[in-house]
This record gives structure tokens, C-alpha cells and sequence, in this order.
């Protein structure tokens, strides 16, 4: 289903019975988007098991084909990609529609900016509102040219890349996976050496797959909180079978449903605990919430465990800025989460919010103020009060399936029913949401 050329279907969630069973949530979405690019650069076959069919990463794999690369699907989740090989990708005929999904542009553009090819860019009403200079400044530093842009550097643009990109160090001015791995995968190409250093570190899946692909790469601390990345260019990329861990940005709606619904029981199977990727369950523990991580292993090169969450009794808490990029898709499910908590939960520094596929704090104060929540923005803060949520309310979703979610998952354990105005976005990174909630006990109509 081509989530952004169907009409939107509101959706109500209703006051659920305790939710038990076991889960497994789709692969995680980072990782996929990933899988489809590296495989796109490397030599040879990358099978990959457990891949997310949601529409972003389907929009990804479009582009890799776009690019050269073929890609087939054998089974649900199970997927090959011959790569067109790095420095040898095919100019797109047609343009690059990437709907909502931000990674999968912004990742593209880093490909394209190291390869002597010409692209358009484009996406759906959401990815066209997004900032897109925050990419398009290091990779003009890298060589590559913005032959057409939208106002402020939106989509549509058209990006020239350049045969040899310039080996540069760049100093990411916001905490982002996504532009340090514009700057990596452009740096690919490059006959030098690429550095990028982030003062806060974010998702290092694209230094952990760069690695699992072959090239030279060393991620070192930086400051407090930083890392400091070196790429060697021109590496051999060679294909490499990848699995994809449960992705923790899903498993957060199943987890805080059970946390927030008297009597449940769940265990949420295989879910991927990097610890750059772990911020909510350190901040729910911290609220008092009763999760343990039952068969930790490694799957892939990465931490998985079974989360296993009971309902809890929930107190506020202080988040501080610093673990942002540990946990910044999922501040709508923590607002949720803090909605009933007793007392006020205060989420600092969350400025990033405001550009993701919607205005995320503006969207999650309007959706707690319509359910009766107290809450606040002061600053770049929210400020949560929490308690009995009394529901009823109709939520605008804005084109973001976090915000769709999040609020549908409150509906289950307020007093009365709530309501979003479109759930189809949820086909983006969850398709599998509502029949995996139904499955442990949630009612929607
Ligand atoms: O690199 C990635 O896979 C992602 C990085 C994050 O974005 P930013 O880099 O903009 O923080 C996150 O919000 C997004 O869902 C996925
Ligand atoms: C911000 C998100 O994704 P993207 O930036 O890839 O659109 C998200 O999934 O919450």
C-alpha cells in the first residue's frame, strides 16, 4: 500500500482489557533503510533477513533499483540486493520519490553527492516541509552542487554529485544520524580521509555497517558525550548477509501500552538494545516501570533482548537534554507514558522535534490538551502533568504515523475513547501496528 496516495481513515481506540501475549515487532527502520543502501554500493549479493516493509524503506529500495541495483523479495522480511558497486551507480531516469521517509532522502542525497550523477528529490507534503540544508551544506563542502532546491533548501531539489568528493572533517551542528551519515556515505567515494564529529552521539548504525561491509572506519569518544568518526575512502565494499533486529521506536507503542494498562503481561520479543537507541527504557525504569530484558544475546553485531513490561505504577520524571539522541522518535510515547505518571514529567531540549515529520512538540502538546492532559511548552521543553487521562479527544496527526501511534496507544487506557484523524501514516514504519496490537488485547474502531 502506497501509504501517501490513500484518503485518510480516522481511527478510534477504545479502553482495553489487560494486554498479554508475546510480540515481535517489525525490523527496525534504520537498519533497513541501510540494508537497501549498502547493498546498493557493495559487490556482490546482500541477503538480508527481517527487513521492515514499510513504506519508507520500500520508498529506499525504489531508489537503490533507480540507482542500479536489483532488488528482490523471497519472503516476508526476506530480501536480496546485487549492489551497482560504489563509484559505478547508473543516473536516475526518473525522479527519486522518497513519500515521508526522511532517512531515506537525506542518506540518498549523501550517496548521490559522491557520484558524478545528477538526482531529483522529492517526497510527500510532510518530507517537502522538512530542512534539507542541514544536509546539502557539508555534502556542497564534499563537492557536490544543488542545481534546483525549493525555498530554504526543500523538496523538490536536484543534487549534482561530484566523480572525487573532497576529504573533509565536519562537526555536525545538531545531533543527527542522518547527516553524519550524508557525510560518511558521500566521504565513501572520496580518495581521502573523512571525518565527522558529533558533540552528541547518535544511532552508529552506519559506522557498525560500514565496518560489517568492509570498509576501514574508528568511532572514538569526543567531549563528554561525542564521537569522533574517521572513514578511509574507496573501500572494497563487499556484500554481506544482514539481519535486521526488532526495531525499539516500535516496540516502544506495545511496550508503554502494557505499562499504562491495569493487569498487562507482555513480552516483546528480539528487540534491538544498542544503546544509542536506548533512552526510553532508561527513562521508563526510572519513572518505576516494571521491564526487564529477559535472553539478551547479540543478533547481527547487535544487542537484542525479550522486553518483558508489566503495568506499573508511573511517577514523573526529570529527562535531561543529553539523552535526546538515545530516544528521539520516541518523545510522543514517553509524553504518553508521562500523561499517567504521577506528577510532571519535564523532557528538556527537545528543539529537534519541531522538523521532524511533523512539528512533533506542537503536535503532542494539542493531542495531550485534547484529552484532558496538562501539559506545557516552555522553551524547547515539555512539561507533562499526569494522572487520570480522561480521553475523548480528536487528535491531528499531521502526516506522522509517531504521532498517530503514540496517541492511539493513550486511547487504550484512557477513560474514554480517542480518536486520530488518520492512521494511514502508520503504514510508514509499522504496517504491522494494529493487528499486533489487537493480538495482545487492544480495541480499535
Ligand atoms: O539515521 C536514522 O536512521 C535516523 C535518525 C534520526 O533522525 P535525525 O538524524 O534527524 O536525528 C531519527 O529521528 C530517524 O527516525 C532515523
Ligand atoms: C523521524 C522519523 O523518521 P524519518 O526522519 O526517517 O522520516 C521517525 O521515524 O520518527
Amino acid at each position: 500500500m502506497d501509504a501517501s496516495h490513500v484518503p485518510a481513515a480516522p481511527l478510534s481506540a477504545l479502553a482495553a482489557g489487560p494486554l498479554t501475549g508475546r510480540v515481535r515487532p517489525p525490523g527496525d527502520k534504520s537498519v533497513s533503510h541501510r540494508c537497501m543502501i549498502f547493498g546498493l554500493l557493495a559487490i556482490g549479493e546482500t541477503k538480508i533477513d527481517g527487513l521492515l516493509e514499510g513504506e519508507d524503506v520500500l520508498r529506499t529500495a525504489q531508489a537503490a533499483r533507480q540507482l542500479g541495483a536489483k532488488v528482490v523479495r523471497h519472503a516476508p522480511g526476506s530480501w536480496s540486493v546485487w549492489g551497482a558497486g560504489l563509484g559505478s551507480l547508473l543516473q536516475p531516469i526518473e525522479t527519486l520519490d522518497f513519500g515521508n521517509a526522511g532517512t531515506g532522502s537525506r542518506l540518498m542525497m549523501g550517496v548521490v553527492a559522491g557520484h558524478p550523477i545528477v538526482a531529483r528529490f522529492d517526497g510527500d507534503a510532510s518530507l517537502r516541509k522538512r530542512p534539507m540544508r542541514r544536509i546539502l551544506d557539508p555534502l556542497a563542502l564534499q563537492g557536490a552542487q544543488v542545481l534546483e532546491q525549493a525555498e530554504g533548501g526543500r523538496l523538490p531539489l536536484v543534487l549534482q554529485g561530484s566523480a572525487e568528493p573532497l576529504p573533509v572533517e565536519y562537526k555536525t551542528p545538531v545531533a543527527s544520524a542522518q547527516i553524519k551519515s550524508a557525510v560518511l556515505l558521500c566521504g565513501l567515494n572520496s580518495p581521502g580521509r573523512t571525518v565527522v564529529i558529533e558533540a552528541e552521539a547518535s544511532r552508529d548504525h552506519t559506522e557498525k555497517m560500514l565496518a560489517h561491509f568492509g570498509a576501514t572506519v574508528t568511532s572514538e569518544p569526543y567531549g563528554a558525550h561525542g564521537r569522533k568518526i574517521t572513514l578511509e575512502g574507496r573501500p572494497e565494499l563487499v556484500a554481506r548477509p544482514v539481519q535486521v533486529p526488532a526495531d525499539p521506536s516500535s516496540a516502544a507503542f506495545p511496550l508503554v501500552a502494557a505499562l499504562i494498562t491495569p493487569g498487562s503481561d507482555i513480552v516483546i520479543e528480539g528487540v534491538m538494545t544498542n544503546p544509542l537507541r536506548s533512552g526510553l527504557l532508561t527513562t521508563l525504569q526510572e519513572m518505576g516501570a516494571d521491564i526487564t530484558l529477559e535472553n539478551r544475546r547479540d543478533e547481527g553485531g547487535e544487542d537484542v533482548a525479550d522486553v518483558r513490561a508489566r503495568f506499573s505504577t508511573l511517577a514523573g520524571v526529570d529527562v535531561p537534554a543529553e539523552r535526546a539522541p538515545s530516544m528521539i522518535d520516541e518523545y510522543p510515547i514517553l509524553a504518553v507514558a508521562a500523561a499517567f505518571a504521577r506528577g510532571e514529567t519535564r523532557m528538556r531540549g527537545l528543539s529537534e522535534l519541531r522538523v521532524k515529520e511533523s512539528d512533533r512538540l506542537a503536535a503532542i502538546a494539542a493531542g495531550l490538551t485534547a484529552n484532558g492532559v496538562d501539559c506545557d511548552i516552555v522553551g524547547d521543553d515539555l512539561i507533562v502533568r499526569g494522572g487520570q487521562v480522561k480521553g475523548g479527544g480528536a487528535v491531528e496527526t499531521h502526516l506522522d504515523h509517531r504521532i498517530a501511534m503514540s496517541f492511539l496507544v493513550m486511547g487504550l487506557a484512557a477513560q474514554n475513547k480517542v480518536t486520530v484523524d488518520d492512521e494511514t501514516m502508520i503504514a510508514t514504519s509499522f504496517p504491522t501496528f494494529r493487528p499486533l496490537m489487537e493480538g495482545l488485547g487492544a480495541r480499535f474502531s
